[in-house]
């Protein structure tokens, strides 16, 4: 059956030889929209199968509107642009789009981006199903499982943290009752959480819980799931403590409500709570409601189940072996909360055969993560093989990836297996992909898509199974943009993205870091060595733009040269010149332009690029979008930030 594209443009011209190239190669032209809102009617009737969108539309609404809507509605879609305006097209971005269409458009381009597209599209509702056949499943076990009632809603928020973030939950089972029907968990490791007595309002950090008597109030009236990200969260709390409704709770950035239905009435629910922003998206919702009438089964097993609370007066700390323990992440340090989202992301991805992008500066632990990754999955016990794409000379690439047959160049006397083969059955890492020649990158997405590889030199395709996964420390949209990396393959690769954010974000895990580093030198050098609160304090203030390998090599040094069992002080590396992120260490007084920039440029992150509307940098600082702009131009501040 042919695939109905929808497009949306306002030349003609253009729009006339889109639907000319694509008829040709088969595809149904569902309709040609010159506006968004005849895009919308048009759709009304029934879905495309992806819509082919210009940014720039006359009228008042623009293709990134439309996107938005596209986005709630599942329908993947291709941006068309001749604009490359930075600021616009990460407005663009933010939208999530399964590709770009440079115009003026090639016709091999265009090909490309839509298979591409429809090929992301297809892996992210494959993906999604299975995530609700997973979750389903584990629901279900829990259901049936015989336990004590806080037994089994402990299950229940481990079995959750796989596929949902969040650092607190308040899982309500009953809202006509008492708060002892109240269970609160703060997650404080990638296993481990704290359930807290429901008459403590405080959390572990001092942070102050939600009202949960107004919270019930105000929710009941919700019947669906909703979910609150940053700025709107902040607003949300603020308007309703204003009512005198909720109680703001300092800290956390993003909230996903869950109210579940007995007798078609709210009679329990579900409250999850992140410190990240924009930790929700409408995928969590979708996944709720796949299973919201089995995790109201489940609240009303644990009705039904033997009350073992005994009000605790301390928080109670569970942390025992279980389905969701998992060794292999075991020698991955540190709990941060950007860390457990990067670790719930490899648990969720790990069972399938997802191609997988991870993203980070040098020295964060992109490869750790990797090889993770693969004793998760299934593939575990079948070759994990490396190839470092910046260490090889070009010549060498292509048949380092791919093989070469016996005589294929001067010096190949013998046919050679490439990593392609090498890897077949298990994983194929491609660390610093965004060093790969331009000339491979080509072959490298043919062998992606068409899963089979030809050797340097050889006639016959032949078949591969491998998993790519994909590690880079650069920015690829950057490497885009300047012409060294190429749009399709990013695509192609960015299915299942995950970040891991550099040291000096993510502070809290230093101490854990260092202990453990502290504990593998002294075992090697036979020394028990630990550090002082002066020592500590001074990993604390550094930047770290080595990241945790420079920490492993800091300790290791200081370890060696010991004199006693414990280190005073360390000797640290100088700043080099622009790697300061401490702000505090920065002596200079900063001029009102300085600080004015610093302050749009932390609006511009918060907001991810976003100027004008909802949610929008302009909206956060109460200036006008075109104000904004100005302001931006004036100081000279791109988007994404260079
Ligand atoms: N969370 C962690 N826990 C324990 N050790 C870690 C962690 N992260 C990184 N390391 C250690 O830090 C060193 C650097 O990590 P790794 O090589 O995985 O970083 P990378 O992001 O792949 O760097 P590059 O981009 O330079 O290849 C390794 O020795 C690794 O064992």
């Amino acid at each position: 059956m042919s695939l109905k594209v929808l497009i949306v443009e306002d030349q003609f011209l253009e729009a006339d030889s889109l639907s000319i190239i694509l008829k040709k190669e088969g595809y149904e032209i569902y309709g040609i929209a010159k506006s968004v809102e005849e895009a919308i009617e048009l759709m009304e009737k029934n879905k495309p199968d992806v819509v082919l969108v210009d940014v720039f539309l006359k009228g008042n609404l623009s293709g990134i509107d439309l996107a938005r809507t596209l986005d709630k509605k599942n329908i993947p879609f291709i941006y068309l642009t001749a604009n490359s305006n930075s600021i616009t097209m990460e407005e663009a971005l933010a939208t999530k789009p399964f590709g770009f269409l440079i115009k003026p458009f090639r016709e091999r381009e265009i090909l490309m981006a839509l298979n591409i597209a429809i090929y992301r599209h297809r892996k992210g509702v494959e993906f999604t199903s299975s995530q609700q056949h997973w979750l389903s499943q584990l629901l279900q076990d829990i259901k049936e499982m015989n336990g004590a009632k806080s037994e089994k809603v402990q299950s229940l928020v481990k079995a959750l943290t796989s596929f949902l973030p969040f650092d607190f939950v308040v899982v309500d089972t009953d809202i006509n009752k008492p708060e002892s029907a109240v269970y609160r968990y703060q997650r404080i490791g990638f296993d481990e959480y704290l359930l807290f007595d429901s008459s403590r309002d405080l959390d572990s950090n001092g942070q102050q819980w939600p009202s949960l008597m107004e919270t019930r109030k105000k929710n009941r009236e919700k019947r669906t799931p909703f979910y609150l990200n940053g700025v709107r969260y902040r607003e949300h709390c603020k308007t309703n403590a204003a009512e005198g409704k909720i109680m703001e709770i300092k800290g956390f950035e993003s909230m996903l409500w869950a109210p579940l239905l007995k007798h078609w009435d709210v009679d329990m629910s579900l409250a999850f709570y992140c410190y990240n922003t924009d930790a929700y998206s409408s995928e969590h919702i979708e996944l709720i409601e796949s299973v919201q009438e089995l995790l109201a089964a489940v609240i009303d097993s644990v009705r039904k189940s033997e009350d073992d609370r005994h009000s605790p007066q301390k928080p109670l700390r569970t942390k025992h072996p279980g389905q969701l323990l998992k060794p292999e992440l075991e020698g991955i340090i540190g709990r941060s909360p950007k860390m457990l989202e990067a670790l719930d992301k490899v648990s969720q991805v790990a069972p399938f055969d997802n191609t997988v992008l991870v993203m980070g500066e040098t020295g964060v632990g992109k490869e750790g993560l990797v090889k993770a990754l693969h004793q998760l999955s299934n593939r575990r016990g079948k070759p994990f093989v490396k190839v470092n794409c910046a260490a090889m000379p070009v010549s060498l690439v292509e048949s380092e990836l791919f093989g070469h047959e016996k005589g294929a160049f001067t010096g190949s006397v013998e046919t050679r297996l490439g990593k392609f083969e090498l890897a077949n059955g298990g994983t194929l890492f491609l660390d610093e992909i965004g060093e790969l020649p331009l000339e491979v990158q080509s072959k490298l997405l043919r062998a992606i898509q068409e899963k089979e590889i030809e050797r340097v030199g050889g006639r016959t395709t032949i078949k591969t199974d491998v998993r790519i996964i994909a590690a880079t420390n650069r920015d690829l949209l950057q490497e885009i943009a300047d012409g060294n990396f190429r749009l399709d393959l990013y695509y192609r690769l960015n299915v299942f993205p995950i970040t891991l954010v550099p040291l000096r974000e993510r502070k809290q895990d230093i101490p854990a870091l260092a202990s453990h580093f502290l504990k593998i030198m002294g075992k090697a050098s036979g020394k028990d060595i630990t550090l002082s609160a002066s020592a500590l304090k001074q990993l604390h203030n550094y930047s770290w733009p080595g990241n945790i390998r420079e920490l492993q090599h800091l300790i290791e040094r200081h370890v060696l040269l010991a004199k006693s069992s414990v280190i005073d002080s360390f000797e640290m590396p100088e700043q080099l010149p622009g790697a300061s992120f401490s702000q505090s260490s920065d002596p200079k007084i900063k001029t009102f332009d300085e600080m004015d920039k610093e302050h749009i440029i932390s609006a511009l992150r918060r907001c991810n690029g976003k100027i004008s509307g909802q949610g929008g940098a302009g909206h956060l600082l109460q200036l006008r979008p075109t104000t904004l702009r100005s302001k931006m131009k004036r100081l000279g501040i791109t988007w994404p930030i260079k």
